[in-house]
């Protein structure tokens, strides 16, 4: 007894000292952070842009049905009229000298706009055409009215934050720039595919095709939707978390199937195919992939450690004492997205009449892979988990690992410090932090053009209200947030011609 009891003074003194400890080091990490580096604002002369004038033309853009439903199979005709609607809502950008367009494969665009310095790489800003379809009847508003809140601040139409708000937004950017009579000293192509709902194998594909056959084998950067600024990411930080994705998670769909004895339903068996594979589902659902707490996680957590409320802040600026307990806490909420691989049944099918044994079931899972593992380990382990002979699974086509991570040190990487800074012009209460983008994009099809490929979306989402919006119903997006990615996209094509961002990968590009 006297022993257990002089085993328990010495653990809870071990404890009360890392307690103290750990106070201690987080007291000396605060007063000795040095001060937040000042964003570099550029250029402020550049100029700012209202939205007023774009609202209409987004307002409008909203209204075309360009719903992608399955490779190669969208909305041919409104894809057609709403690039038709571009193209003549933007005469001023097309009639430039300085510019080229082009209609890849029928209904994606590509717009090239020629730099004085030919011998600066071009970048490549991406956004897409499509949209996902609406379940109309979840919505409280016509999912392609584009109807406006009361006051004019906010309309609501599929396609809002995901991903017409970036077409218009980088094409009020271009006809600002060309307004002002200026010509970029770097070249840059926007890049609209028309079917990255799907995979853009008919779109940015075709598009990644052409740079290459006009001998454009290098872009500087290349930047896509993505991640955006988050309010609210997690609770008591001051701060909005501004996550640039220089990486993306790897993206599996699997095909679960049970096929069995038909028959009539008076006599049926223990299980049918449909119970086979639900109860396989809810194995895999119960048993969710390892969380894995990487470097880019560890150091995303200390980012913002010190910015945290007491006692987040010690908990959290030592990890070294508490890493398990963050990282339960990460895997919690959106931000488990981040540190494993998610796991989303999405589709499910089976039986014929309420008194058929139904012969066969089959359901469709979505898997993100986290950068830190492989499809083959995440089937292997699907499979040790489900393990019944009867369910067959079977990766679907179109399935791919996550991509390389981006060159991302702020001082020594300079297409990153591009996008950061420029963010910070905009945001500039933003904590900015490089992270995986926890869904896809189409920088797949521009991975050979450049190391440095990065995922955002220049908006503020509240993590609570809005995120589920994506892909779900009554998808809106702000003026306010539309006038920032407007000014966002102005502020970096004139920021990637600043002598702050010198290019040392001078290369001679060939003809826009
Ligand atoms: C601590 C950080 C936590 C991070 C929380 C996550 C915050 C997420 C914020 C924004 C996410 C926006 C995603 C926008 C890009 C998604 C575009 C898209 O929908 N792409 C499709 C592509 C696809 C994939 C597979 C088959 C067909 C198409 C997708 O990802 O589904
Ligand atoms: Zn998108
Ligand atoms: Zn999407």
């Amino acid at each position: 007894m006297r022993k257990a009891l002089k085993f328990v003074c010495a653990l809870l003194s071990l404890l009360i000292a890392l307690l103290v400890v750990s106070c201690i080091r987080t007291f000396l990490l605060t007063v000795s952070r040095s001060a937040a580096p000042t964003p570099c604002h550029r250029n402020e002369s550049q100029g700012y842009i209202t939205s007023e004038d774009a609202w209409p033309r987004f307002k409008k853009a909203l209204q075309f049905r360009t719903v992608s439903n399955a490779p190669h199979v969208y909305n041919r005709k409104d894809l057609q009229e709403f690039v038709t609607f571009l193209l003549q809502s933007y005469p001023q950008v097309f009639q430039s000298p300085h510019v080229r367009r082009d209609i890849i494969n029928e209904y994606s665009l590509l717009i090239s706009v020629s730099g004085k310095n030919r011998s600066l790489t071009p970048y490549l800003l991406a956004a897409h055409l499509d949209v996902v379809p609406v379940v109309q009847e979840e919505w409280t508003h016509d999912g392609f009215g584009a109807e406006e809140e009361d006051d004019g601040s906010m309309v609501y139409a599929r396609g809002a934050i995901d991903d017409k708000s970036n077409v218009i937004a980088q094409l009020e950017a271009l006809s600002f720039l060309i307004s002002k009579g200026i010509q970029p000293q770097r070249g840059f192509f926007l890049a609209f595919g028309h079917d990255e709902e799907v995979g853009g194998h008919d779109g940015a594909a075709r598009i990644a095709e052409e740079l290459w056959k006009r001998g454009i084998h290098d872009l500087d950067f290349v930047l896509d939707e993505g991640l955006t600024v988050l309010k609210d990411l997690f609770q008591g930080l001051p701060n909005n978390i501004a996550g640039i994705g220089v990486t993306e998670k790897g993206s599996l769909h699997l095909n679960l199937s049970v096929h069995s004895e038909g028959g009539h339903s008076s006599m049926p068996p223990k299980q049918t195919s449909i119970g086979i594979l639900s109860a396989a589902l809810a194995k895999l659902e119960a048993n969710q992939h390892d969380i894995i707490f990487d470097e880019m996680t560890h150091n995303f957590v200390e980012s913002i450690s010190l910015d945290m409320p007491f006692p987040l802040n010690v908990v959290t600026s030592n990890l070294w004492l508490f890493k398990p307990l963050v990282a339960r806490a990460l895997a919690k909420g959106v931000s488990e997205s981040m540190v494993r691989t998610t796991t989303a049944v999405t589709m499910f099918q089976g039986g014929l009449k309420p008194n058929v044994i139904p012969p066969t079931a089959w359901a469709v899972i979505n898997h993100r892979i986290h950068p830190k593992q492989t499809i083959a380990e995440i089937i292997d382990r699907n499979r040790a988990v489900v393990n019944d002979k009867r369910v067959t699974i079977t990766p679907l086509p179109g399935s791919y690992n996550a991509h390389p991570v981006s060159p991302h040190h702020p001082k020594k990487d300079r297409p990153y410090r591009l996008i950061r800074d420029t963010l910070l012009q905009i945001y500039p209460n933003v904590v900015t932090a490089p992270l995986p983008l926890v869904a896809n994009t189409d920088t797949k099809h521009y991975l050979s053009f450049s190391k440095h490929v990065f995922r955002h979306n220049p908006i503020v989402l509240d993590v609570k209200t809005e995120l589920h919006r994506i892909h779900g119903r009554d998808e809106r997006l702000s003026k306010a947030n539309l006038e920032s990615a407007i000014n966002f996209y102005y502020h970096l094509m004139m920021n990637a011609d600043s002598d702050e961002h010198p290019d040392k990968s001078h290369s001679h590009s060939s003809e826009l």
